[in-house]
């Protein structure tokens, strides 16, 4: 194992049903280690990548490869794959369900039962081990195909949305666990549509949008790309027109400045006092990755006209 070739590659990959279009010429890489989040709108082919990525699909054009080989069952590496579609033996019970998969992926009876037991009890389902799967809750069954998904201590996680459907206490108890994976040097890939959860666990992000990376790199990368850094302004006066921002909101006293790459927040700080603008308010911000998210799928452009998109109005209440 050549541990500087990326575990996953995608290389101009098409994907075609009938004569819809849903993948033209992705590309994109998850190192080894890393925690890569995909992400995309509605039916921008993210789950049909994971299929095609695990052999489910069969691409229309493109090479798609997982620790250097076209996916196959010995192709290296041990595997965790939560699917959007979830599925367990519904008339099972819980224990019982958990430790046949464990079986399945070469636990011993005994190791099956062990793992099951005490991950139950880390999320709080501990009384539910003899009840049937069936009776359990939407959120209850998909705790307990995560702990399937992670029971044989996979190095490569793929997680189709894997939070979905979570109240916020078990949403972060589920973070945690997948950071804990992380920790321990799995590499995992994870669709998700909470940009908390990208912000929190991801080191590298690509965006999908018309079957295309919109966007791909650091968090840090995506926002620079977006227009990075952002000041919200508390003020009285006139704004000078400048080299080194844009005016990207503005209202009665208040303006939020998108700042060009090389500007640095204390030089337009004093260009705007130099001009006699009274500051009562200079706050210097990252763009939120909603924010980022909601203008490539969202009103796209509203925020380059002048015009606030929802996040960038979210901001500014967070802000003032
Ligand atoms: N087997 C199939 N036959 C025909 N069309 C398909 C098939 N699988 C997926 N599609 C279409 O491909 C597009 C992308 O679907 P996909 O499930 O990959 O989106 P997604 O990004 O995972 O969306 P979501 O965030 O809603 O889960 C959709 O328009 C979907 O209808």
């Amino acid at each position: 194992m050549d541990a500087a070739q990326p575990l996953i590659y995608v290389h101009d990959f098409h994907m075609q049903f009938g004569a819809k279009k849903v993948i033209e010429g992705l590309s994109f890489d998850v190192a080894r280690g890393e925690t890569f989040g995909f992400l995309g709108s509605n039916g921008s082919g993210k789950t049909t990548t994971i299929r095609a990525l695990l052999g489910i699909y069969r691409p229309t054009a493109g090479t798609l490869e997982i620790n250097g080989k076209v996916f196959s069952d010995d192709y290296g590496a041990r595997l965790g794959y939560l699917p959007e579609e979830r599925g367990l033996y519904k008339k099972e019970s819980v224990l019982d369900v958990m430790s046949y998969f464990g079986r399945l992926k070469g636990l011993s009876k005994q190791d099956a039962v062990e793992y099951s037991r005490q991950f139950l009890e880390r999320v709080d389902l501990s009384d539910k081990a003899d009840v049937r799967v069936d009776k359990l809750s939407g959120g209850e069954q998909q705790k307990v195909q995560l702990g399937v998904t992670i029971m044989n201590e996979p190095e490569l996680l793929i997680l189709d949305e894997p939070t979905k459907g979570f109240d916020p206490v078990n949403r972060r108890l589920l973070m945690d666990i997948i950071e804990e994976r992380k920790e321990a040097g799995a590499t995992v890939m994870m669709v998700t549509h909470q940009m908390e959860e990208v912000e929190r666990l991801c080191d590298r992000i690509i965006l999908l949008k018309n079957g295309r990376a919109e966007a791909y790199g650091t968090i840090a990368e995506v926002q620079n790309q977006f227009g990075g850094r952002t000041i919200r302004l508390k003020y009285s006066g006139v704004l000078p027109r400048s080299p080194h921002y844009a005016v990207v909101l503005q209202e009665t006293n208040y303006a939020e400045l998108s700042l060009e790459d090389s500007a640095d927040e204390a030089e337009v700080l004093k260009e705007l006092v130099l001009a006699g603008v009274v500051v009562r308010g200079f706050v210097a911000a990252k763009r939120s990755l909603e924010d980022i998210f909601i203008q490539v799928y969202g009103e796209a452009g509203g925020a380059q006209d002048g015009t606030a998109t929802p996040a960038a109005r979210g901001l500014r209440r967070k802000g003032r």
